[in-house]
């Protein structure tokens, strides 16, 4: 019979959160692989359902429509740092969760507590089967979802570095159009009712500004690794 694999006693919890474009994913891709620690991006899990919704025509101006679908789709993410992936209902959407549809409207339905009830679960138990340890990113991880984690970070980053940085890989987009889309995106994940993009009150705070983001990646491994030296 197959069993779930649990942690190891000496496996890391560590959970990044952020707002947009602070160098979530790259830095916990890179610390993971590093570390030999999986990987976690919730904001996926967020974008997959949101795109299931969008795909079968779910009216994403009425909370009530979102929370009666909430439990359909079955999402599924790959963890290895090298080679994250996502699937739901077993078809790959690594690159459809990505269009600004789909960028424009995760907020709506990433606010709706049905959504975000099964999503953190489903994070939970992600998080408690990875063998070694686990890099977990999002916007509530340290909060909400893994309140326990042996280290809690929490990136920032000033709003032009954020719209550079955004701009850059969205090949010519025009810089203050994408500060005021990050902008807008971060006031909806922060003001929400339901566990909104906060720091908690214990993670380590890292303004990645003025970092290169090998600078951001030294800083997190160090720290993890005086967390485990110390644990
Ligand atoms: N310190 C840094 N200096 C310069 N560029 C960076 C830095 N950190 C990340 N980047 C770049 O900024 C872009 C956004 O980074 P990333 O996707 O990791 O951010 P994020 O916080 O995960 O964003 P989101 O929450 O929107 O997914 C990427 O192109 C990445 O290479
Ligand atoms: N823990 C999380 C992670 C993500 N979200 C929501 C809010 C974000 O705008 C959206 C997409 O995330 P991204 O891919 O930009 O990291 O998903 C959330 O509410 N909680």
């Amino acid at each position: 019979m197959e069993t779930a694999a649990t942690a190891a006693p000496e496996a890391v919890i560590v959970a990044i959160d952020g707002p947009s474009g602070t160098g979530k994913s790259s830095t916990s891709k890179a610390v993971a692989a590093q570390l030999g620690l999986s990987y976690l991006d919730t904001g996926a899990q967020y974008r997959a359902i949101t795109w299931w919704m969008v795909n079968n025509g779910i009216d994403l101006t009425d909370p009530t429509a979102i929370a009666a679908v909430a439990g359909k789709a079955e999402i599924v993410s790959g963890t290895d740092p090298a080679d994250p992936t996502i699937t739901v209902d077993g078809t790959d959407v690594a690159g459809p969760i990505r269009t600004a549809e789909v960028t424009s409207k995760v907020s709506a339905v990433s606010a709706v507590p049905e959504v975000r009830a099964r999503i953190t679960e489903l994070q939970r138990s992600i998080a408690t089967s990875a063998e070694r340890g686990i890099v977990v990113e999002g916007r509530d991880i340290g909060t909400t979802v893994l309140p326990d984690a042996d280290l809690k970070i929490f990136l920032t980053a000033s709003p032009e570095a954020r719209a550079a940085r955004r701009s850059g890989e969205l090949k010519g987009a025009d810089v203050k159009a994408t500060q005021e889309a990050l902008a807008k995106r971060d006031h909806a994940d922060s003001s929400r009712t339901t566990s909104p993009l906060a720091k908690a009150d214990d993670a380590v705070e890292v303004d990645t500004t003025e970092l290169t983001l090998q600078q951001v990646i030294e800083c997190v491994v160090t720290l993890v690794e005086e967390k485990r030296a110390g644990k």
